[in-house]
């Protein structure tokens, strides 16, 4: 679709949190980005608010961007805001049936109320090529995801459907697959012959942050790794595509998903748990986890999950892939660490075998480094190691307007596609089911500081 015509967006969740802190600046650094592109923003919820409090709202949100004069003027002027029951059949249809397509509904809306919607747009006639766009947690298991899927079948075929992962708007991932796919040097170590093991971490500085509601009935490993780091990994081991395509990206990343399965298959053996208590983060002070508004303690929820997983192909057979996240960790730590075996040989006279050699992709803000085993200062027959660093600019826009971008323009090349959704809650269930049955004790740290000890394997410098 091109990007000068004029598309409806109408935001199902309008009132709420992703809409106002995320969506919504996401369109407007769009907007930044192409001030031409015309998009018309409808905004849906059940709260009571006038056109002029929903006018402001677009507009401070833009104001954050923030956004140029011109493409302000023209959203405010055409934008509305229509106070809706969206699981009343009636209210819904009649919403659906004011607005002209091309028409993508996003579904800024709790989990299950989404479900609801989608089972009422089986009989409400929408606009053809009405996209749906959907965020995550898309489903609760994989039966879950399944259903979900088969109903959202009945509405739109697949390549209407777009799973967001802000994690695929990133440009830092999409930097990666020109770091692996646009240079010689990469390509020929890329595999179980040169990478002994992978680490995927993403540790928050953030703590609960008010989002009990949400993040209580979730926790760290259907929040993050669930969802975006088993996305990052199928992009850091995929095979290589010819062309960035929907089809070639999807292909070769759902390929990874469908092969990846616990460490050993034992999720005793290969997850970790653990609930942030009372500390302090720089000068914050945070109450334990289990004394924040709104957290139900029975509920058992970690704030911290790490989880190995291994890629069974050909490439990737037998190295650990460990994906880690968590909530008010003193540093936060958001890269991707592939360490390089050792040399086969190493020259006899030289003193201080060194750590492995490891590449450094920093998720956000974006870099690259590679640590490397080299002469040290000083004497020449010593040998230490030495950092080649290249920062990588920051996004064009930001990673809901990345998204967002491409849902507008009906490229589904960053969603996740509905088999890899299934695929991802296939490898987490296990260690879903272990943790609902008390198999892994729920461990502690104290927020502040950097986990419990001893979690991540090997020499895990932060860089
Ligand atoms: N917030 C975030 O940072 C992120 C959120 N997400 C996902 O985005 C989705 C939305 O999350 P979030 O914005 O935080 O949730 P919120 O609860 O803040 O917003 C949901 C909005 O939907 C409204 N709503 C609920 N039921 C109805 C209904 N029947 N008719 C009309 N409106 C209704 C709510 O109204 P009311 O307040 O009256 O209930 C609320 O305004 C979730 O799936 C979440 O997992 C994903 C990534 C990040
Ligand atoms: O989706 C989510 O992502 C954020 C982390 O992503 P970032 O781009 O904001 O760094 C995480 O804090 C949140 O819990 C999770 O729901």
């Amino acid at each position: 679709m091109a990007a000068d015509e004029s598309v409806t967006l109408l935001i199902l969740g309008a009132g709420g949190d992703l809409t106002h802190r995320l969506l919504l600046p996401g369109v407007g650094s769009l907007l930044k980005i192409e001030p031409t592109r015309k998009v018309r923003i409808i905004g849906a919820d059940r709260a009571d608010l006038s056109p002029a409090d929903w006018k402001k709202r677009v507009e401070e949100a833009f104001d954050t961007v923030p956004v140029p004069a011109r493409p302000k003027r023209s959203v405010l002027s055409r934008t509305r805001y229509q106070r809706t029951n969206l699981l009343d059949a009636t209210e819904l249809s009649d919403l659906i049936g004011s607005l002209a397509g091309p028409l993508v509904i996003y579904f800024a809306l709790p989990p299950a109320v989404s479900i609801g919607v989608c089972k009422l747009l089986e009989d409400i006639d929408l606009p053809a090529g009405t996209r749906l766009a959907l965020e995550k947690p898309f489903g609760s298991d994989e039966k879950t995801a399944r259903a979900f899927n088969e109903q959202l079948h009945r509405v739109a075929p697949e390549e209407q459907i777009f799973r967001v992962d802000h994690f695929l708007g990133r440009s830092t991932v999409l930097n990666l697959i020109g770091l692996r796919f646009a240079n010689r040097i990469l390509q020929p170590v890329w595999n179980r012959e040169h990478i002994e093991r992978v680490e995927i971490i993403y540790d928050e500085d953030l703590a609960l942050e008010g989002r009990a509601g949400y993040y209580d009935k979730a926790g760290a490993l259907r929040d993050m790794l669930q969802s975006h780091l088993l996305q990052v990994l199928a992009v850091f081991a995929m095979e290589s595509v010819a062309e960035l395509s929907a089809t070639e990206v999807q292909d070769q990343k759902n390929q990874v998903l469908r092969s990846t399965h616990l460490w050993s298959n034992s999720p005793k053996r290969a997850s970790k748990r653990a609930r942030y208590t009372a500390g302090t983060i720089g000068r914050r002070k945070v109450p334990a986890y289990t004394r924040e508004k709104g957290v139900d303690p029975a509920r058992n929820t970690e704030t911290l999950a790490q989880v190995q997983v291994e890629v069974r192909n050909n490439r990737w057979s037998g190295v650990p892939f460990t994906l880690r996240s968590g909530k008010a960790l003193g540093t936060p730590r958001k890269q991707i660490v592939a360490y390089f075996r050792q040399v086969p040989h190493l020259p006899v006279g030289f003193d201080n075998t060194a750590a492995p050699d490891k590449l450094i992709i920093n998720l956000n803000p974006g870099a690259v480094s590679f640590v490397l085993t080299m002469n040290a200062e000083g004497s020449p027959m010593d040998l230490e190691q030495k950092e080649l660093r290249a920062e990588l600019a920051p996004g064009w826009m930001l990673p809901y307007g990345e998204v967002l971008r491409e849902v507008l323009d009906g490229d589904t090349m960053l969603s996740v596609r509905g088999d890899a959704a299934e695929s991802c809650w296939r490898v987490m269930d296990p260690v879903l089911k272990a943790w609902a049955a008390d198999r892994v004790p729920m461990e502690t740290y104290p927020a502040g500081s950097s986990g419990p000890d001893g979690w991540l394997p090997g020499d895990s410098v932060v860089n």
